[in-house]
């Protein structure tokens, strides 16, 4: 940790009770590759938010979790139910034992109830001063029940003072200034530089509650601790309705990457990037029925072998729902299709060849196997020859223009980016969707046209080369090559993937409408 990052903790130093090393202030100096980290917060006996959702986020995070309990909560994924808080003097017992014993390298306070274990926890840190001092002001469950006593407003806004690092969502830093909730970002901002002149705390602003399609977070701190008074991380917004214990979570994380990094802004990077892959995560782990909680432990689960194809498939059906819905698709199928689209279709089809052999290519150069460089190779090639039979075949007497449509030109530059700028596993995502909806389509197109009687079909001989094993083969090995890609990899990385997925696609659907608008 710079000086000038560690900030006004480092202006006094004192000894730790526990084992008389420069501690808390000074201690701050001192990176422990696993800290002490102690959670001073209430119960979730479904162990989603509170110290259950502290301690498994201490230890994803490289500590080793201690917790002291303020309030015991009866409480699952859809609500709290009763609250019991034990004596004050209670509280200050479990806080010595653990603090006479053990140095404490780092401290998350969440909720605290009421004011009277305010006043408790805050002659405690006036004793101890522990070096990091992460306070979530936990008012409201993501349920919508009371955590904290009205009353007890004023004695939280109080102990912001003691904290390091405070990290309310809006709804509570908006009650902390006794202002409106920020109605966005860029306001939420400006409340949080308030927060912090106010009390000379350093905020962590969270945008999880805005309508927006990404989750921003900011360090902000007016008194020059960090790089500059705002220090900004984005992320993608997953879509889970499991957050319970999101913000339990990540305040505990920040206070265990403190006390391990030493310095706040690569902090909440770190913390940041693991949350993340904690919400896409956690809809594996089919906890309660309400909000459930997020997957702490992703990053020591390995994922089934299958999962990013079968995830990939799953949020693609919508897609493939409007292609079989599509008026070229039944037209086909049914043999009333006007000869001008079905040639446009196919003079489309081989252009788009072209430039699809062209991304295969690039796969094959950038594949980390021999044996996927040459998969990908002899596609490559494939395609030029599929791309010279139709004209040989199928284009030769039709007399179709074959300039290039605004459809295929918009595919084929994507498939050419992400060839250009994007990973391997992102370039293989790019290009399986070619493949596997190709197959989908043809083969319920064949059903189809088989269901319905096959003779006299004008497009029977088309429609039959749907029904070829070999290409078949092809596509589960693009896919099986696919999954293994997304093996291991970092959830922002495998977003990438599936966002590279879901746009082939969408250019797939548009690929078989084109006809319709540009025949
Ligand atoms: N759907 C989501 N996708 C990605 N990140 C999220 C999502 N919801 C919340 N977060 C992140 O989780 C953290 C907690 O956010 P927030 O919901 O604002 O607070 P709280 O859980 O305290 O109500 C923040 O880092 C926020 O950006
Ligand atoms: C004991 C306890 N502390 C905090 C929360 C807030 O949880 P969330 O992060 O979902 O708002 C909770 N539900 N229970």
């Amino acid at each position: 940790m710079s000086l000038q990052s560690s900030g006004r903790w480092l202006a006094s130093v004192e000894f730790c009770r526990a084992c008389s090393a420069l501690s808390s202030n000074g201690a701050a100096m001192t990176i422990r590759t696993t800290p002490r980290v102690l959670s001073i917060a209430g119960t979730d006996p479904s162990g989603g938010a509170g110290i259950q959702a502290d301690l498994k986020s201490i230890a994803a995070n490289g500590g080793y979790g201690m917790a002291a309990v303020t309030a015991l909560v009866a409480q699952n994924t859809q609500g709290v139910r009763s609250v019991h808080t034990p004596p004050a003097s209670f509280l200050t017992e479990q806080l010595t034992a653990v603090s006479d014993d053990v140095c404490i390298d780092a401290v998350k306070i969440g909720m605290l109830g009421d004011s009277e274990v305010i006043g408790t926890v805050g002659r405690w840190l006036a004793e101890v001063s522990p070096a990091v001092v992460v306070l979530d002001p936990v008012m409201v469950a993501t349920s919508g029940d009371r955590l904290l006593a009205a009353e007890a407003e004023e004695a939280l806004r109080l102990l912001l003072n003691q904290a390091h690092l405070v990290t309310p969502n809006l709804p509570e830093l908006a009650v902390l200034l006794g202002a409106a909730p920020a109605a966005d970002w860029q306001e939420a901002l400006a409340q949080g530089r308030e927060l912090s002149r106010r009390h000379g705390v350093m905020v962590l602003v969270k945008g999880g509650h805005l309508p927006a399609e990404d989750c921003p977070d900011a360090l902000v701190d007016v008194n020059g601790r960090l790089a500059g008074e705002v220090v900004e991380f984005r992320s993608g917004r997953v879509r889970t309705k499991n957050t319970h214990g999101t913000g339990c979570s990540l305040s505990a994380a920040m206070a265990t990457v403190q006390a391990r990094t030493g310095d706040w802004t690569e902090s909440l990077k770190e913390v940041k990037e693991w949350l993340f892959g904690a919400l896409v995560r956690a809809d594996e782990l089919e906890v309660g029925k309400g909000s459930g909680p997020i997957h702490h432990f992703h990053q020591h689960t390995p994922r089934p072998a299958d999962r990013f194809s079968t995830e990939v498939w799953e949020r693609t059906a919508g897609i493939r729902a409007e292609i079989m819905e599509l008026d070229f698709v039944r037209q086909l199928a049914a043999g009333t299709l006007s000869e001008a689209q079905f040639g446009y279709y196919l003079a489309q089809d081989a252009r788009y060849l072209n430039g699809y052999s062209r991304a295969l290519a690039r796969a094959s150069a950038l594949a980390p196997t021999e044996q996927e460089q040459l998969f990908w190779a002899k596609s490559a090639h494939n395609c030029i020859e599929v791309e010279a039979q139709l004209h040989r075949e199928w284009l030769a007497g039709r007399g179709v223009q074959s300039e290039q449509g605004p459809v295929t030109k918009a595919y084929v530059d994507h498939l050419l980016a992400v060839s250009a700028a994007g990973s391997y596993a992102e370039l293989v995502a790019a290009v399986v969707p070619c493949y596997w909806l190709y197959a989908h389509v043809g083969g319920e197109l064949y059903d189809r046209y088989k269901s319905a009687g096959a003779a006299g079909h004008p497009y029977g001989a088309w429609i039959e080369t749907y029904a070829d094993e070999e290409f078949a083969e092809a596509t589960r090995q693009a896919v099986a090559i696919m999954d293994a890609a997304a093996q291991q990899l970092p959830e922002q990385e495998r977003e990438r993937m599936m966002a590279a997925f879901e746009h082939s696609a969408r250019y797939e659907l548009h690929f078989f409408d084109a006809p319709r608008l540009y025949a």
